[in-house]
């Protein structure tokens, strides 16, 4: 396998090496299991894993590298990996700071195995750019809660699976890596809000999507030397450069949880409302890829979570 140094300084830039995983041989039979593992309803393994070849069949048409890292465990690893039912959202497992990746810690015990396994692959893969030392104490830090504004900010969710302790700890990292500026927003801890990713995302360069109620929360600003001060959502990411459009009424998972291909392309589910989308004049005229992944999204995740950038330029 070819595999270019990690490289991501934004949501959108042209993405070209992405990290994937199949969904598992699960299927999740009735709704009384979904609920238990807090999925949102019953999945059919053949149907998710079609919405899988969707998924990876439109990336390699757009011109980007899929890995689907399970293909590289050994044989033993490989096996208790295919029974994990969270194994495709490798968003919240690592994340490319510039060109350091740095590990997530899982927030839930049920999520542990999976990260730990990809971890072992990137340490392989990126010995200079990778190491687990940097998560020593860190307890929950999952990447469905972070967002890289562009090559100055970041902005981060203290919530579910993610905890202040945690990002405090790795900030530090993230400034070392090249990042001026982190906002810490604090956001309802509900399945429906479980990441940033599930409230908010960027769909251009200059225009960030949000549900509508974090227009009313505050954002703490803080960079190298310490806590810099507040401003309101709006304010905080107006200063990086990002108009924002309000949503009051959405479907969380397929009209927030979207993939940016490149600065024109946006890859997102059949389910979304694409025409409230595109009602956006900075959206109008971009490029909609639409996919089935209505299977997989059952899950509690879509496109953006079941994705891991490594190199975008
Ligand atoms: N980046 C995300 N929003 N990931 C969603 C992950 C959902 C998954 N069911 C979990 O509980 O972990």
């Amino acid at each position: 396998m070819r595999l270019e140094q990690p490289n991501c300084w934004s949501e959108h830039g042209a993405l070209q090496t992405v990290l994937v995983c199949s969904p598992s041989v699960q299927s999740i039979p009735s709704l009384q299991v979904a609920e238990n593992v807090q999925w949102n309803a019953p999945v059919q393994q053949d149907v998710a894993m079609e919405n899988h070849h969707s998924l990876i069949s439109v990336l390699k048409q757009e011109g980007v590298q899929v890995i689907d890292y399970a293909l590289y465990l050994d044989l033993v690893t490989r096996q208790l990996n295919e029974q994990l039912i969270n194994r495709f959202f490798v968003r919240d497992l690592a994340c490319v700071f510039g060109n350091t990746i740095l590990p997530g810690i899982a927030g839930t015990f049920m999520r542990r195995a999976e990260y730990d396994h990809v971890h072992k692959l990137l340490g392989n893969w990126f010995p200079e750019t990778f190491t687990k030392d940097v998560t020593e104490g860190v307890k929950a830090l999952e990447y469905g809660d972070v967002l890289i504004l562009n090559a100055n900010a970041v902005f981060i969710n203290i919530g579910m699976r993610t905890s202040l302790e945690s990002v405090e700890q790795m900030m530090g990292h993230i400034f070392q890596a090249g990042f001026t500026e982190i906002g810490l927003i604090s956001l309802p801890r509900r399945a429906d809000t479980l990441h940033l990713d599930m409230n908010c995302n960027v769909a251009a360069e200059d225009v960030v999507i949000a549900k509508s109620y974090m227009y009313y929360l505050p954002v703490q600003v803080v960079n190298k030397e310490g806590i810099k001060g507040y401003d309101m959502t709006e304010k905080f990411l107006h200063r990086h450069g990002f108009d924002i459009y309000w949503l009051d009424k959405y479907e969380t998972i397929p009209d927030i949880n979207f993939l940016n291909i490149n600065p024109d392309t946006l890859l997102i589910s059949k389910q979304a409302h694409k025409q409230m989308l595109k009602s956006h004049p900075k959206l109008k005229n971009k490029r909609f890829i639409e996919i089935d992944v209505s299977e997989l999204e059952k899950a509690g995740g879509g496109i953006r979570c079941m994705t891991l950038p490594l190199v975008r330029k």
